[in-house]
Parts: C-alpha cells; structure tokens; sequence
C-alpha cells in the first residue's frame, strides 16, 4: 500500500477460483442486427458464433458500444475502435476525444490552454495549418469542430490559415467528399470576404495519405507529407473542389483512397507548403491513425522516410495522442486521463510478464499476467487495439520485464476486399499454441476481419470475412476446450451486421440512380458478448439486472473470472454465481 493509502492488490472473489486460462476475444466490427441480406454475419456462415448465441441463454448477451455507453456526446454516434477497446480495458466509462473537445470549443477554454497559446505565437508572421479527416463521422474528427476552430483562430489573430483536407468515406458515405468540401469553402470564403487569407492548400483519402497506423505502412504518411509540407504530389489542382471531383470521376475512385493532391496558383505554385515560422494543428481527437504524422511533425531524430525539409514549426495535436510517448509535446485539449486500466491491476497482482519478438519490425502482443497471463494481439492493422487502447492510449509496457509483445504483420497495400481472410488463421493459430502451452492465464486476441473488410463495402467479400473470424474463434475456443479453461467473446462495436444505409423505418436507402447505398462505416448496434469453456465455474451466468451493461461491464467481469473483485469504482460486473 501507498502512502497515499492506495493499493493495485485486488481482493480474491469469494466464490471464483484463479489459475484459469483465459480467452478474451475481440471480434472488430461484429455487431447484432435483423437478419437479412445486408447483414453479411447473418449470411456467412459462423457456426461457433451461431452456437454461442444458441447454446446457452444465460451465457450469451448483447451490450451497448456506441454513444454515451462509450463516452462518446450522443446517442447517434456510432462506436469505435478506440472508444470500445479503452471502455473494455478501463472498466470505466471516460469522456472521449470527441466530447472534451466539444466542451472546450463550447466553453472557449481551448483558447485559453497552452497549446493554442503556442501555435498562437505564429500568427503574426507565419501561416496556421490545419490538417485532419474532413467529415462528420465522429471517429477520428468532426467537420464542425474544424468549422469552430477556424472561425476561433481567425477571431484571434491568425491571419493566413492552410487547411489540408483527408477526404473520408470509411466512417460517412463514399462520395460525400464532395459536400464535405463544399462546406468548408463556404467558410473559407467568409474567412476571405474579412480579409483573412484562408484557403485549403491540399487533400487526399485518408487510406492512402496520412492516416496509416501502428507503422503498417509508413508511405502513406510520406505521401501526406510530399504534399502538406513540401507542396508536392502526383496531382495539381487549382481548387480542392475540382480536385475532388475530378478524382472522384476516375474509374473506382473511392474517398478512402484519393490519391494527394496539391492546390497551386494561377503560376502553378503550391499555394501552402509548411515552412519556417508556421504553426500546425492536427485537427483529428482520436490518437491511432495521427501518432505516425505527429513522429513526423515533433521527432529531431526520425528515419521512417526522408523527409527532405524539416520546417521549424510550432506543432500542436487537437489532443496528446500518446500519454506514455507524451506525443505531441503541446496539444490543444487534454486527453481523456485513463488510468488504473484492468491490465495494469493485473499486472501489479501478478507474477511475470515478458517480451518476445518475432522479428524486429513485426511483433505480436502478448502479455503475461498474474500466474502467466498472456494478453496476445492481432495483425498490424488492429495492433494497438488490444494493446494501446486496451491500457488508456499508452504505447509502453506497464513492466517490460512481465509484458510479451508479437505481432503478425498486416498485408499492406490491399484494400483487404481482394484478403479478407486476413491474417485470421495466423492468429487463430498463435493464440491456440499459447493456450495449449498452459502457460498462460489470459490470451487476449482482435479478430480484424469483419471490421476492416466491411470498411471496403464489399457486401461479398466482407461474408468471406465473418466466415474467417468465426474460424479463427473455432480454433481459440477449441484450444481453451483442452485446457479446460474459459472464454469470453465479445466486439467492439458492430459494422458486419449491416452493410447498407437505412431510413428511419430500418428500409435500405436508394441513391438517386436507384441503387442501394453502401455502408462502410461503423454502425449503432449492440453487440454479443458470450462467456463459457470446461474452466467456468457451475452457476456463473449473466445477471439479468444489468439491461444497459455496455462494453465497460466487462473489465470486472473477466476480473471476476480471474477470481477477483474488480475495483470499486469500475462498472459493475455482467455476471453473478448461482447458487446451486
Ligand atoms: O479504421 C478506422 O480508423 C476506424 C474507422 O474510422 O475503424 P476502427 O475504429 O474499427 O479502428
Ligand atoms: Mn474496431
Ligand atoms: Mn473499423
């Protein structure tokens, strides 16, 4: 115990024992929703998944992942990766990314911090530069956000503005681009008609220009900055709409994955190249797909690509993306302070964790808990989820010599349509090997297919994906079987389980050429979570008092299963011990 009266030990559950091996899966982008032709985990074939769901009724339940379940403003914001996986890992609902920034922008304090302050100090002689995801998904970024702080920094002071657009189409419809666009010139042309010279400088889809993750591919971020910092791409434009529209005209032209372009003047010069002397904001609140760019941006010391020019900048993230990394340095909002995640109570309970790497660039988490819990990730795409969202946006070990990272890598360059098995049987089999080697009481896995495939609107191939995922789950649950240990299958938020955009009464929408429009993004439905294996303690079942249990409900419930109490202050646990 510390002085302050504190204490990681967690008391023992007065009915459940420890030492079990546990399965924590995470299916990315499974949600629950009516069976039809749209729902591709209806129409593939998921028999494990199926069995669950059909098997045992006080062992399989659905749980929120979307809105204020999950820290997000309202109700009709959908769920996310980073959202879903801080709520599983924290056992504790947080005010995400998203509202805090609300908060500030509505309250003005963002004015007042440290990180406006600085980037602030440009105004008189340099250009503020906004760069980030252009839509109103509410994932990494909103439009109106960007619309407020424009109209905040123009209000004190800043004279020249650069906005340096990622067109979307993953977390809003493919196409809507165009009207994202508009809208921002609209106001930048207001910002003009006052005399502040605020124009968009560049733009590209943000799959393939600046929104990688977890380094799967740091040529996307080298395209981004060609193009933001040294005006530099294949395409050259003289306004962002005829940009964008005139990409958008190519054969398959996708939001996701414009190619970058540069805004030039009437003499064919890129009119808002970062130089000496600018400011930059990364206007995205969400941490995983910014971390690579703000490296580029912040480190004096970076060999990830050549960067050619270095500008001297005062550089500022919307909100500090890494808290370990403490990157960036200044930010204009203070993240969400997660702390105390489940992960890290277990690894102060515990005995030993390690760290093993399957090759220097390629890892696979794991993570060894309590009597060798090993916590094990996923493919590079999903990488951090189990790891860096799981433990409150922190990239490091909590006790490097107890932690074991691997990590498979992704294929990179596809749009995973053309792969959606992925890298499902790889991690099927990884996380099989681990339980079957009985070292380890917790194996934690993110199956990524029916999330990253349904992402590309490939009703077909997104079937193949749900099929994969459930495979790889047959394989995991098979291993736990043996060793008589306990599973817990659960998702983040949902995205497979329907693939087409609605009206009001749940109908599919037509667009104006009478075809169905294509969701690709994340969707509002709740999603299963089922607990079981040979390990479970008779008379361990879902309680029924927790109707509106979401995904924060499930930190002390595999702490329970672990034979702890979880923390007083986490969200009440999904399951009681009957007894018998
Ligand atoms: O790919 C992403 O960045 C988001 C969608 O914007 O998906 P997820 O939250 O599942 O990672
Ligand atoms: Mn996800
Ligand atoms: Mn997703």
């Amino acid at each position: 115990m510390g002085s302050s009266g504190f204490s990681w030990k967690l008391a023992d559950h007065p009915k459940l024992p420890k030492g079990k091996t546990i399965a924590m899966i995470v299916l990315d982008g499974w949600g629950e929703a009516n069976p039809d032709q749209y729902n591709c985990i209806h129409v593939a074939q998921t028999p494990t998944m199926d069995s669950l769901k059909e098997g045992a009724p006080e062992k399989w339940r659905l749980v929120r992942a979307h809105g204020k379940a999950v820290g997000l403003p309202t109700e009709d914001d959908m769920g996310n990766s980073e959202v879903g996986h801080n709520a599983l890992g924290a056992g504790r609902i947080y005010a995400q990314g998203a509202k805090l920034v609300d908060l500030a922008l509505e309250s003005g304090k963002i004015y007042d911090g440290e990180g406006f302050k600085y980037i602030k100090e440009c105004f008189n002689i340099g250009t503020l530069h906004l760069i980030g995801l252009l839509s109103d998904g509410g994932v990494h970024s909103r439009l109106d956000q960007l619309q407020l702080l424009l109209k905040g920094a123009s209000e004190r002071g800043a004279k020249r503005i650069r906005v340096h657009i990622l067109t979307d189409g993953r977390d809003v419809l493919d196409g809507s681009s165009v009207g994202f666009v508009e809208t921002l010139e609209e106001d930048l042309k207001a910002l003009r008609a006052k005399g502040i010279d605020a124009q968009i400088a560049s733009g590209g889809g943000r799959m393939y220009v600046t929104m990688d993750r977890y380094e799967n591919d740091w040529s996307v971020v080298k395209r981004g900055w060609d193009a933001q910092v040294l005006g530099e791409a294949p395409y050259k434009f003289k306004s962002a709409i005829e940009a964008v529209t005139t990409l958008r005209a190519e054969p398959k032209a996708n939001d996701q994955y414009l190619p970058p372009f540069v805004i030039v003047d009437d003499s064919g010069k890129p009119v808002g190249p970062i130089v000496d002397g600018d400011s930059v904001v990364t206007i995205n609140f969400r941490a995983d797909r910014m971390t690579m760019l703000a490296k580029a941006l912040e480190y004096e010391d970076f060999d990830k690509f050549d960067r050619v020019r270095v500008p001297k900048i005062k550089y500022a993230g919307m909100l500090q993306y890494d808290g370990e990394l403490k990157l960036p340095n200044k930010y204009l909002v203070s993240p969400p302070e997660i702390e105390r995640t489940s992960g890290e109570y277990l690894v102060h309970n515990g005995v030993r964790t390690f760290a093993c790497r399957v090759n220097s660039k390629h890892l696979i988490f794991c993570r060894v808990l309590p009597n060798n819990h090993l916590l094990f990730n996923s493919e590079t795409v999903k990488f951090g989820h189990v790891t860096f969202f799981w433990n409150g946006n922190r990239s490091g070990y909590f006790k490097e010599e107890m932690e074991e990272y691997v990590e498979i890598p992704s294929d990179s360059g596809i749009t995973f349509n053309v792969q959606p098995k992925m890298k499902a049987l790889e991690i099927g089999e990884k996380a099989r090997d681990a339980i079957l080697s009985r070292k380890f009481d917790q194996v934690r896995v993110n199956i990524p297919n029916s999330d990253m495939v349904g992402h590309t609107g490939d009703i077909d191939a997104t079937v193949v994906a749900c099929k994969a995922a459930d495979e790889a789950v047959k394989m995991i649950l098979d291993a736990i079987e043996q060793v008589g240990g306990i599973y817990v299958v659960t998702a983040d938020h949902g995205n497979a389980e329907d693939m087409v955009k609605r009206n009001k009464k749940g109908e599919p929408l037509l667009d104006k050429a009478g075809k169905i429009q294509i969701l690709t993004s994340h969707t509002l439905q709740p999603v299963p979570i089922a607990i079981g294996g040979p390990g479970l303690t008779p008379g361990v079942r879902f309680r029924n008092d927790v109707p509106e249990g979401g995904l924060a409900n499930v930190a002390a419930t595999v702490m329970n299963l672990h034979g702890y109490e979880a923390p007083s202050d986490y969200e009440t646990t999904l399951i009681e011990v009957a007894d018998n």
